[in-house]
């Protein structure tokens, strides 16, 4: 069967990762985070004292140091899901958190952040066979990419997933504090200069604030055999 490249962008905390990831598992592809990636970059930022405490962030310094910071992915071979690596530390729990959370849309406006990190989105994509979930994957990363799904869902609904999602783990969290970074990350997100985030014009929109997990995957699945086909 031919392999494809599938892009899945849209706004924070629709179920991008949860569609991409699973559709990748049912079909046997690579699956990539790119927001992960950028939450890394955030995190070295952060460690290195790069934001000033008003969220103002050292570009000069940053970008002397970006030739020295190593963003991977590893999989954990007990959960079977890939980890985030900065520098060789594992950083998958501590990028989570809402520190990164309300900084990393700052650190990803960044031209010369993203440029790096495009490349290397781009070496991962070569040989296709891969499902990237991200803002700028179907309008940047891979403009030709065979499947492209813009997901929506309101911001309320989204916050409300995030809020029982760190319930579930038993991390303590503030609905209104979750809502409100979702939002900022949006607007910062759709307003940057570089690479804004937008629906890609071929990309296919789904709306799945009514959809389960299941039904959204099945829906994905229906899509990508129609891809494979043509
Ligand atoms: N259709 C759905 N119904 C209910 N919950 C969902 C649905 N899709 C995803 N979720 C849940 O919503 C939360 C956010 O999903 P996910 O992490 O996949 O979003 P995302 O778009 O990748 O987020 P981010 O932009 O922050 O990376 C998770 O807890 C996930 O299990
Ligand atoms: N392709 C991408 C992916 C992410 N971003 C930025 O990173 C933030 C975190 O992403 P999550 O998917 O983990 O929520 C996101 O809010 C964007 O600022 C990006 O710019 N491009």
């Amino acid at each position: 069967m031919k392999k494809i490249t599938i892009a899945i962008d849209g706004f924070s905390s629709c179920g991008k990762s949860t569609m991409a990831k699973m559709l990748a598992k049912e079909v046997g592809y690579i699956y990539v985070d790119t927001g992960a990636m950028y939450r890394a970059v955030t995190l070295f930022a952060m460690r290195n004292g790069m934001i000033a405490p008003n969220g103002e962030v050292n570009r000069d310094e940053l970008k002397q140091k970006m030739q020295t910071l190593r963003v991977e992915f590893k999989l954990n071979e007990q959960t079977g899901r890939a980890e985030t690596y900065l520098n060789g530390e594992n950083v998958e729990n501590e990028i989570r958190g809402m520190e990164v959370s309300s900084h990393v849309s700052a650190i990803a406006a960044i031209d010369f952040v993203r440029t790096a990190l495009v490349e290397q989105q781009q070496r991962m994509g070569r040989d296709k066979g891969i499902v990237m979930d991200g803002r700028d994957i179907g309008t940047v990363v891979f403009p030709d990419a065979e499947l492209k799904v813009f997901v929506t869902a309101s911001a309320e609904i989204r916050a409300q997933r995030r809020f029982d999602e760190l319930k579930g783990k038993g991390v303590e969290a503030n609905f209104d504090e979750i809502l409100n970074n979702v939002q900022q990350r949006d607007y910062i997100d759709s307003h940057r200069e570089v690479s804004p985030l937008r629906k890609a014009d071929d990309a296919i929109e789904l709306d799945n604030g009514e959809l389960t997990i299941a039904q959204q995957l099945q829906w994905l699945v229906e899509r990508f055999e129609e891809r494979v086909a043509q």
